[in-house]
């Protein structure tokens, strides 16, 4: 897609492609032929600083911006081939737009603000305030519905915002820069609370913000977007650990990385064992696999370091060398959940997916390097 500000844009555009000077021409190029696609259920982030175009690209989804070329689809329909009247019944019907300012109605209530868009599609009164109250208690606003926008404060605000998007159950969500207005506490209140509702929802959505921090946090992707277009599009850890170029690699150094990378990329691959089995076939199996470490696999699985069982009697049990508790977490685990769990356990976390499956173990060795925290030799270098 591309979008060029300026009387000039097409002659802009067709100098651009023919390779050709465009000095001379008065236009703002703010978006330069980005291509994306978001898959049902995502929250795809756009982060980029300000002037990056992201605004301009969000606001061309839904034609609040008219692209100047490109193609938009969204659930299969062509959005540039829309009339006006389909596309402002899309608009109320399947669409939904948070801004950084609220928009809410200042004559009324909270209640009539969330069923607006209800209203407008011509849901009746009964409906729409029951609809209006579910989602009302979604966003953790009970109590408030009578008040009028005046009355809350900016975080509330907000969450009124978000309730009257979430009403009409878009099939797309758009959010741009939602938070940004709004004091720290109160925005990773609402960052959690956005998260747990795209658990609950499975909204698609497409998020704006000029802040790593934030696009790390609640997108399932993220694209980094700079001077009109996507410097790269990856996950969160993507971003943070493989970085492609300079300029993303500054904006992920400061990137909180324990809540980032995850225990499926943290994990050490450890050999799995049944608890029948016996010491000497642990310790063949640890050998000829070449793993550190054993997972004993079943309801409690528990791990042993290949130092202990290359040590210990023969005459044993498997069962009888567990040692302490294990905690056992998802694939998807956030280091920082992981370390919480190593410190009240003391011992090594096991990552189990949810078929069964062990995908390895993660040790306090395993989280400093996922931290990506110099070794002692690499500070001497
Ligand atoms: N209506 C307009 N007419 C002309 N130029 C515009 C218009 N809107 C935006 N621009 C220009 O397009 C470029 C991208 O702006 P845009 O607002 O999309 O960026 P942004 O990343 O959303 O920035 P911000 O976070 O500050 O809103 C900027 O150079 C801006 O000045």
């Amino acid at each position: 897609m591309w979008k060029v500000y300026g009387s000039q844009a097409s002659r802009y555009l067709e100098a651009v492609r023919a390779g050709e000077d465009t000095d001379r021409l008065e236009c703002t190029s703010a978006v330069q032929g980005v291509s994306f696609d978001v898959e049902p259920g995502e929250t795809f982030v756009v982060m980029g600083l300000s002037g990056s175009g992201k605004s301009t690209l969000v606001r061309c989804l839904t034609r609040l911006v008219e692209p100047t070329d490109g193609v938009v689809d969204i659930d299969g329909v062509d959005v540039r081939a829309m009339t006006r009247r389909q596309l402002s019944d899309t608009r109320r019907k399947d669409w939904a737009m948070v801004f950084q300012h609220f928009g809410l109605l200042p004559h009324r209530r909270v209640l009539q603000n969330v069923a607006y868009g209800l209203e407008v599609g011509g849901v009746g009164r009964r409906e729409r305030e029951s609809k209006a109250r579910e989602v009302i208690e979604l966003v953790g606003l009970r109590g408030v519905e009578n008040k009028y926008p005046h009355e809350l404060s900016g975080g509330m605000k907000q969450r009124v915002g978000l309730a009257r998007a979430l009403a009409v159950d878009p099939r797309l969500l758009l959010l741009d820069e939602p938070f940004s207005a709004l004091d720290p506490l109160i925005r990773t209140d609402l960052q959690d609370q956005l998260l747990r509702l795209a658990k609950i929802v499975k909204q698609t959505s497409v998020f704006i913000t000029h802040d790593l921090a934030e696009a790390l946090k609640v997108g399932d992707r993220i694209a980094i977007m700079r001077d009109g277009q996507f410097v790269q599009v990856g996950t969160p850890e993507d971003i943070v650990l493989r970085p492609k170029d300079d300029y993303v690699r500054r904006f992920a150094l400061d990137a909180p990385r324990a809540k980032v990378v995850t225990a499926r990329t943290a994990a050490t691959r450890a050999t799995v064992v049944g608890a029948t089995e016996t010491i000497d076939e642990a310790r063949a199996q640890l050998v000829a696999e070449g793993s550190t470490s054993v997972v004993v696999h079943g309801s409690t699985p528990f791990v042993i370091s290949g130092e202990r069982l290359r040590h210990v009697d023969t005459g044993r049990s498997l069962q009888d060398l567990r040692d302490g508790q294990f905690a056992v977490v998802s694939p998807d685990a956030k280091l920082w959940d992981v370390m919480s769990q190593m410190t009240s356990t003391g011992n090594a976390v096991i990552v189990r997916d949810d078929d069964g499956v062990i995908v390895g173990t993660v040790d306090a060795t395993a989280v400093v390097m996922g931290l990506g925290v110099p070794t002692a030799d690499e500070n001497a270098a």
